[in-house]
């Protein structure tokens, strides 16, 4: 088996997680970009959607929320705040290793990251998405862009990227959802409603249903993996009693193409009209406030509970919460120290994740094979 970049991925044991420790020389804070002005909006858009078969009028569509902002994805200043309280962590607990920030779609891109680091003389580096599922979209076209930035910057063979496990079950992203749910919950009862007529919908952007059968080495991991952290944070917020559910948003595709449902709107509609009255609305498979949360939560999904005549709160995603940010620098600390499997805190028991991608993990099969970092090849 070849492995592609520092880590050396079975080990000499044959254990499928972890793998040897790696001095890493610089940490790579690797995220989705948005625009930071109206001129920005289509390009940006462009970029993101080349040769994916979005239709022009979701587009459209895509580019009304941003106008709405000023043409300026929030994203980009809450990576700037990542990126500083990063940083105010690694100084607070004395681990010398500087952070770069590059990201897919946009301005600063991780080939500028690439070249910064080249030009610092870092060889090592270890990738922080910021991302917490498996899939083609939340991890191997991270992987796939960090080789292809490195085609671009001629730097293959010089640099090598590895990544943090996805993150979906470690604490450090899973209490701050716990938190806000259970805060949730007290903001739903304190205005005298019931647990039986509360609805908790943990929310994730739907993707192309190829993509989520083909979601870790297995198979179906996008939804196994939601489903199993939204478990952890019932159980953790003490709402046993209190239903819920896994609901999606941000379908682009083709009507045509199936993409994973229900739609956290017409769940929302069902609900109410058997006799729903509050939702507490999780944004479990966002890291941030980004343009997904603000406007296909925000903005949708709270007008639709104003028009259902219910109650909604939206608990905050985990953002710069101080677990949140520990939990990173643990997960890039136990890649350093090649921390044993039993050692690495996860909540669930489909983790803790891979540190090297299996074969054929989250293959898209629309766009076909793409050589992708981080990985076992086939
Ligand atoms: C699973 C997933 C995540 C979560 C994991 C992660 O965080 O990485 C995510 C995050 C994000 N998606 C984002 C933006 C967009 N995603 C698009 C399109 C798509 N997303 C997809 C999936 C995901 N996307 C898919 C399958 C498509 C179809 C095209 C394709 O097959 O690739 C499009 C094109 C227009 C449209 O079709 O909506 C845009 C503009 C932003 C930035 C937001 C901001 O600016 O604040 C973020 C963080
Ligand atoms: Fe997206």
């Amino acid at each position: 088996m070849t492995v592609v970049g520092a880590a050396s991925a079975e080990a000499a044991s044959g254990a499928e997680h972890v793998t040897e420790p790696v001095a890493y020389d610089a940490i790579l804070l690797a995220s989705f970009g948005g625009p930071e002005g109206q001129d920005d909006v289509i390009p940006f858009l462009r970029n993101v959607t080349r040769g994916r078969g979005i239709p022009e009028e979701r587009l459209e569509e895509v580019a009304h929320h941003y106008r709405a902002f000023g043409g300026i994805s929030p994203i980009n200043d809450q990576n700037r705040e990542l990126k500083a309280a990063l940083e105010a962590e690694l100084a607070r607990r004395g681990i010398d290793l500087p952070l770069l920030w590059g990201n897919r779609n946009w301005d600063p891109y991780l080939r500028d990251a690439l070249t910064e680091a080249n030009e610092r003389g870092f060889t090592k580096l270890i990738a922080i998405g910021t991302s917490a599922y498996s899939s083609y979209s939340s991890c191997r076209q991270y992987r796939e862009d960090y080789a292809i930035a490195l085609a671009e910057t001629g730097l293959e063979g010089q640099i090598s990227i590895d990544k943090v496990r996805q993150f979906f079950d470690h604490p450090g992203f899973v209490e701050p959802f716990i938190e806000g749910v259970t805060q949730g919950l007290r903001d739903v009862a304190a205005r005298g409603i019931a647990p039986e007529k509360t609805h908790v919908l943990f929310a994730t952007h739907s993707i192309p249903t190829a993509d989520a059968e083909k979601s870790g080495p297995q198979g179906n991991a996008y939804q196994a993996q939601h489903l199993a952290v939204a478990e952890v944070v019932m159980l953790a917020s003490e709402a046993a009693d209190v239903p819920h559910s896994l609901v999606y948003q941000s379908r682009s595709g083709p009507p045509s193409m199936p993409w994973l449902e229900p739609d956290i709107n017409d769940a929302m509609r069902e609900l109410a009209a058997s006799g729903t009255e509050a939702f507490v609305i999780v944004p479990l498979g966002f890291v941030s406030d980004h343009m997904e949360v603000k406007w296909d939560l925000d903005t949708e999904a709270l007008e639709t509970s104003e028009e259902l005549g219910t109650f909604a709160v939206r608990v905050p995603t985990p953002g710069v919460h101080a677990k949140y940010v520990t939990g990173l620098i643990d997960l890039v600390m136990e890649r350093i120290n090649g921390t044993p499997t039993e050692e690495r805190p996860a909540l669930t028991e489909l983790g803790p994740w891979f540190d090297v991608c299996r074969p054929g993990c989250c293959e898209n099969v629309r766009l076909g094979f793409k050589p992708a970092l981080a990985g076992v090849l086939p």
